[in-house]
C-alpha cells in the first residue's frame, strides 16, 4: 500500500505569512485573556486623569480670586488667603491622589503585559520542540533566539506601553477637552486646528518608522545568529586561523546595525519633533489668542489661567504618543516575525488522539518489527531514497552500510518520524507510523545519532536524560523492563529495578564504566558545552548509555561506533545483542568487521536498495557489498 505525504522537506524555513487581520485577531486574542487587568488599569487611568484635571480649576479659581481681591479691604484678603490656602490643599490631595492611581494604573497594565509575555514566551516554545529538523535546519539558531527573547519583549511593550499611553490619551483628551469646551469653544477650535494637518505630515513618518524597525530587528538576528554560529565553531576558527577575517566580518554587520540604528533614531527624532510641536501648539495658541481676550476684558484671568492649566496636562500624553507609535511599530514588527514561526506547521503530523497504540510487550513476545514499503523520500525535492522496500523482524540485529550519501542516515531518520517518507509507508509492529502517537513511538526508539550531543551538565544527568522524559510523560511511564534487562540484573523484591541499576548496566554495556573509574568525580563529572571536555568516543558512548537506558523497541545506532576501537566496539556489540535480545538493532556503519554477526545486512547505492543478507552470503555475491569489504581488508592490510 502506497502513502503520499504532503509534506516534504525544503531547504528554506516555510515561513507562515499571516494576514494583518490575522495577526490583529491573535493579538487581541490575548488582549482578550487579560482583559480584566486591563480594564482595572483603565479604571486606575480615569480616575488619575480625573484627579490630575481637576487640579486647573483650583488654581484658576485662587488666581482669580487673588485678582479679584487687588485694591480689596484688609478683612477681604484675609479671607482671600484662607479661600487660596484651602485651593492648595486641594491641589496637593489631588495631586496625592492622581499620583497613587498612577502607580496602580502602571503596575497593573505592566502586569498584564509581563503575563502576555510569559504566555507567548511559553507557547512559541512548546511550538518549536514541536517542530522538525526541516526547520532547525533551514532557520538559524540565533535568529530563532532572537525572536524568542527580544521579539517577544517588543511584543510586551507593545501591550503594556501602548494601551497604557493610547488610554492614558484618550481619557485626558476627553475630559481636558470636554473642559476647555466648556471653558470656551472659540479658544478651543483655535487650539485643535493645526492638529489634523500635523496628523497627516506624521503619516509618512510612521510609515517608514514601521519599516527601519522591521531592518534594525533583522540585523540583529544576523547579529545574533553570527555570535552562536563563531562561539560553536570556535575551534575551526582558530584552526584555520580565520579569527581576523570573523572579526572583520562580525564588525561589518555590527556597522550596518549600527547604520540602521542611526537611521532609526532620525526617524524617532522626526516623528518625536512633531509630536513636541502638537502638544506645544496649543500653549502657543492659548498664549496669543487667550492673552487678547484677556487684555480685551472678553476672559477673566482665572479661565485664561485654568484653560492653560488644562493645555500643558496635555501635553504629556501628546508626547507619549510619540514614544507609543515607535513601540507599536517595533511590537508588531516582532509579532510578524513571531507569527512567521509560531505559525510554521511541522513536517510531521502527530495523530494524537485518533492515534493506534503500539502493540504492547504482552500482546508480542518479541517487538521491533519494521518494513519499509516502496518508500521514497526528497530533500526539497532532491530524491535521495528510492522506492525502498525492506522488512526487519522483531529481534533481529541489523545493519545498514553503503557509500557515503547513499541515504543511510536519512533512512533511519524516517523510522524515528524526524521526517516523513514523499511516498510509501513505514510500519512498526504493523501500525503505519502516521497512525502512531508521535511520542510513544519515539520514546520505543533509542536513537543514537552520528554526531553526539551532549549537555552541559553531568555525565549522569546526560544518560538520564532520556528516562527523565518518560518519567515526566506518565502515558510513557508504564513500561515494564523486558525480560533480559531483568534477567541481567535481578529484579528486586517487588519485581522493580532501581534506577541506579539500570544506570550502571547501560553504562557498563556502553562501555563507559572504565572511563568513569578514571574520573574523580564519576558520574557526576560536568561535560561543558556540547560535551568539550569528553573525548569524541566518550561522547558516543554516553548518549549510547542515553539509549540504552530508556529500553527501547528498536535500537538505531547511526554510525555511533566510529570513534571507539575496534576492541571495545566488538565488546559493545556482543553486550548489544544480549540486553537487545527481544528488541531489534539496527546498525549503520562503515565498519565491516563488525558485521559478520548481524542477521542481515542491508546495503544501499545512491538512495536504492541493491542487496541484502548476512555478511557471509554477500561476500559470496560479489557485488558492491564484497567489492567495498575487499576494499577496506586491503586498506587495513596496508595501514598495519
Ligand atoms: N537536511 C538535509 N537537507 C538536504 N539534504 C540532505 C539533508 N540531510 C542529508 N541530505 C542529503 O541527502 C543525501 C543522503 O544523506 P545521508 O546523511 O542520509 O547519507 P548517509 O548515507 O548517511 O551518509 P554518511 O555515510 O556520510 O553519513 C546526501 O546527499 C545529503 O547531502
Amino acid at each position: 500500500m502506497s502513502q503520499s505525504s504532503s509534506s516534504t522537506p525544503t531547504s528554506g524555513p516555510r515561513l507562515a505569512s499571516v494576514s494583518d487581520r490575522e495577526r490583529r485577531k491573535i493579538l487581541w486574542g490575548y488582549f482578550k485573556r487579560y482583559r480584566g487587568l486591563f480594564a482595572a488599569g483603565a479604571i486606575f487611568l480615569l480616575l488619575t486623569n480625573g484627579l490630575a484635571l481637576a487640579i486647573p480649576q483650583q488654581l484658576g479659581d485662587a488666581v482669580q480670586l487673588m485678582r479679584d481681591s487687588v485694591g480689596a479691604s484688609a478683612e477681604q484678603l484675609a479671607e482671600t488667603r484662607q479661600q487660596v490656602i484651602r485651593a492648595a490643599m486641594i491641589i496637593i490631595a489631588l495631586a496625592i491622589g492622581a499620583g497613587i492611581a498612577r502607580v496602580y494604573s502602571r503596575t497593573t497594565i505592566f502586569n498584564a503585559g509581563r503575563h502576555i509575555e510569559f504566555d507567548l514566551r511559553n507557547e512559541l516554545y512548546t511550538h518549536l520542540a514541536r517542530l522538525t529538523p526541516s526547520f532547525f535546519g533551514s532557520m538559524p539558531t540565533g535568529d530563532i533566539t532572537s525572536r524568542v527573547t527580544n521579539d517577544v519583549t517588543y511584543v510586551r511593550l507593545l501591550f503594556a506601553i501602548a494601551f497604557l499611553h493610547i488610554v492614558n490619551a484618550i481619557v485626558a483628551y476627553t475630559i481636558g477637552i470636554q473642559r476647555m469646551v466648556a471653558l470656551d469653544l472659540g479658544l478651543t477650535l483655535w487650539c485643535l486646528a493645526p492638529l489634523p494637518l500635523l496628523l497627516l505630515g506624521m503619516r509618512s513618518i510612521i510609515r517608514a518608522l514601521f519599516e527601519q524597525t522591521k531592518r534594525v530587528q533583522a540585523e540583529l538576528s544576523n547579529m545574533s545568529s553570527r555570535v552562536q554560529e563563531n562561539l560553536s565553531g570556535v575551534d575551526v576558527i582558530k584552526a584555520y586561523t580565520l579569527q581576523d577575517r570573523e572579526i572583520d566580518d562580525y564588525s561589518e554587520l555590527n556597522t550596518t546595525f549600527y547604520e540602521e540604528n542611526v537611521k532609526l533614531a532620525r526617524i524617532r527624532a522626526m516623528l518625536n519633533a512633531m509630536i513636541v510641536l502638537i502638544a506645544n501648539v496649543g500653549t502657543l495658541v492659548v498664549l496669543v489668542v487667550g492673552a487678547q481676550r484677556v487684555i480685551a476684558g472678553t476672559m477673566e484671568l482665572g479661565t485664561f489661567v485654568e484653560f492653560n492649566g488644562y493645555v500643558v496636562a496635555l501635553a504629556f500624553p501628546t508626547i507619549a504618543l510619540g514614544w507609543v507609535f515607535a513601540v507599536w511599530h517595533r511590537g508588531l514588527a516582532a509579532f510578524e516575525r513571531i507569527c512567521e514561526v509560531s505559525n510554521y506547521e511541522p513536517d510531521v503530523a502527530d495523530p494524537g488522539d485518533l492515534a493506534e497504540k503500539l502493540p504492547t510487550a504482552e500482546e508480542h513476545t518479541a517487538l521491533g518489527h519494521i518494513e519499509f514499503d516502496q518508500v521514497n523520500f526528497a530533500y526539497d525535492g532532491s530524491p535521495v531514497l528510492k522506492d525502498i522496500s525492506l522488512s526487519i523482524p522483531a529481534g533481529s540485529t541489523v545493519a545498514i552500510v553503503g557509500k557515503t550519501g547513499s541515504g543511510k542516515s536519512t533512512l533511519v531518520k524516517l523510522l524515528a518520524r524526524l521526517y516523513d517518507p514523499t511516498s510509501g509507508q513505514i510500519r512498526v509492529d504493523g501500525v503505519p507510523l502516521p497512525q502512531a502517537p508521535l511520542r510513544e513511538l519515539r520514546s520505543e526508539i533509542g536513537f543514537v545519532p552520528q554526531e553526539p550531543f551532549l549537555f552541559s551538565m553531568t555525565i549522569g544527568q546526560n544518560i538520564r536524560f532520556g528516562l527523565d522524559a518518560l518519567q515526566f510523560d506518565e502515558s510513557l511511564t508504564r513500561r515494564a523492563p523486558t525480560a533480559p534487562l531483568i534477567e541481567r540484573l535481578g529484579s528486586g523484591t517487588d519485581g522493580s529495578i532501581s534506577q541506579q541499576d539500570r544506570i550502571d548496566q547501560a553504562v557498563k554495556i556502553a562501555a563507559l564504566d572504565g572511563d568513569l573509574e578514571a574520573f574523580d568525580k564519576g558520574l557526576d563529572t560536568l561535560v561543558g558545552e556540547r560535551g568539550v571536555t569528553l573525548s569524541g568516543g566518550q561522547k558516543q558512548r554516553t548518549t549510547i548509555a542515553r539509549a540504552l537506558l530508556t529500553d527501547p523497541r528498536i535500537l538505531i545506532l547511526d554510525d555511533a561506533l566510529a570513534s571507539v576501537d575496534t576492541q571495545t566496539e566488538r565488546r559493545i556489540l556482543d553486550q548489544l545483542k544480549e540486553l537487545m535480545h527481544g528488541r531489534t538493532s539496527i546498525l549503520i556503519t562503515h565498519r565491516f568487521n563488525a558485521l559478520s554477526r548481524v542477521d542481515c545486512i542491508f546495503v544501499l547505492d545512491q538512495g536504492e536498495l541493491v542487496e541484502q543478507g548476512t555478511h557471509d552470503a554477500l561476500v559470496e555475491k560479489g557485488g558492491l557489498y564484497a567489492e567495498m569489504y575487499a576494499r577496506q581488508k586491503l586498506r587495513e592490510q596496508l595501514e598495519s
